[in-house]
């Protein structure tokens, strides 16, 4: 084991073995705590139909349902939002997530009319092509954008999905799903949220399925770890402090070094992490 990666493991809160049932409850807790003490109404939540936010939503429901509970006004909610492009491959997977969870709300947002506006605007000012990866991102923002203005509009705090199988490499688009206001899964590597959705009883086929970013046209369901080049074993063995193969840390490291910009705020002049 490198000293770096007992950094890395330790910066991003990563923990080798886990308590599930613990770490929902302080997970869950915490969502509480943190919604009441700002006075918001709730949170809202893309639901794509993948692993991430099938437990960050579970668990937001969880907190939703325990809080208006203990005060049965009744005035909290969890919104769980589907954000399609067009028609979504694996609608049936976003389907079986809701019915899992049981949100307080649903509402559907086709997010293809801006994003294709966006594009649009862009080529006839350049006079280029934007590029079908870039596209992607233009996904993942429209997503924020659209979780941003439902959040302000019922005064809801958004939810991410950032965790440290997806934070060591920046897979994530900068201020599109890297942005929110509070992560709740925040420190699980990938097979630790998989034992948290075990334990709360969601249906298998959700996360035992192949996690994908599902953002370019012309690769649909793109595996993450083809993408990667690295798989989420490898990724969680690193978190976890086990020897992987030196090519394998290698690549980790140097990922993880080139995506810093990701994990810090906008650099300043008082900024010297990157020196
Ligand atoms: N050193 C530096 N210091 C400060 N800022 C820096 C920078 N280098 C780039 N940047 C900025 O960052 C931008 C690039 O970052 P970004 O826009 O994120 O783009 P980028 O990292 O190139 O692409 C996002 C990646 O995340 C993957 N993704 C996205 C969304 C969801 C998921 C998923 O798993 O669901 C995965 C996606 O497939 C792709 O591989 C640059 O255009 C530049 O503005
Ligand atoms: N089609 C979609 N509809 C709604 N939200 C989406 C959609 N695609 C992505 N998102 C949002 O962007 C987040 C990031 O996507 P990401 O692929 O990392 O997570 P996931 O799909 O939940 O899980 P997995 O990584 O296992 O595929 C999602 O958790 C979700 O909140
Ligand atoms: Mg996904």
């Amino acid at each position: 084991m490198s000293s770096i990666q007992e950094k890395i493991a330790r910066r991003l809160q990563v923990r080798s073995r886990i308590d599930v049932e613990t770490e929902i409850d302080r997970r869950v807790k915490f969502m509480e705590d943190y919604l009441v003490r700002t006075g918001a109404k709730g949170f809202v939540l893309g639901m794509s139909g993948g692993q991430d936010s099938t437990l960050a939503g579970k668990l937001a429901q969880l907190a939703i349902d325990a809080i208006n509970e203990a005060a049965p006004s009744g005035k909290y909610s969890f919104l769980a939002v589907r954000l399609p492009y067009g028609t979504q491959r694996d609608e049936d997977d976003a389907q079986d997530a809701i019915r899992f969870i049981r949100p307080s709300r649903i509402l559907t947002v086709d997010i293809k009319p801006a994003v294709d506006a966006s594009v649009k605007a862009f080529e006839q000012a350049t006079g280029e092509t934007l590029s079908d990866f870039l596209r992607g991102n233009v996904k993942a923002r429209e997503r924020m954008k659209v979780q941003y203005d439902l959040g302000a509009h019922y005064r809801l705090l958004v939810l991410g999905t950032d965790h440290a199988a997806e934070a060591i490499t920046g897979f994530y688009t900068k201020h599109g799903d890297g942005a929110c206001d509070l992560a709740p899964i925040y420190g699980l590597n990938k097979r630790q949220g998989r034992e948290l959705l075990k334990r709360l009883d969601c249906p298998k086929h959700l996360y035992e399925k192949k996690p994908t970013a599902d953002l370019e046209d012309e690769k649909p369901g793109l595996p993450d770890e083809d993408a990667l080049g690295l798989t989420y074993e490898q990724l969680d063995d690193f978190l976890e402090l086990k020897t992987v193969p030196d090519d394998v840390r290698e690549k980790i490291e140097q990922r993880y070094a080139a995506s810093e910009h990701k994990r810090q705020g906008p650099v300043t002049l008082y900024d010297d992490w990157w020196r």
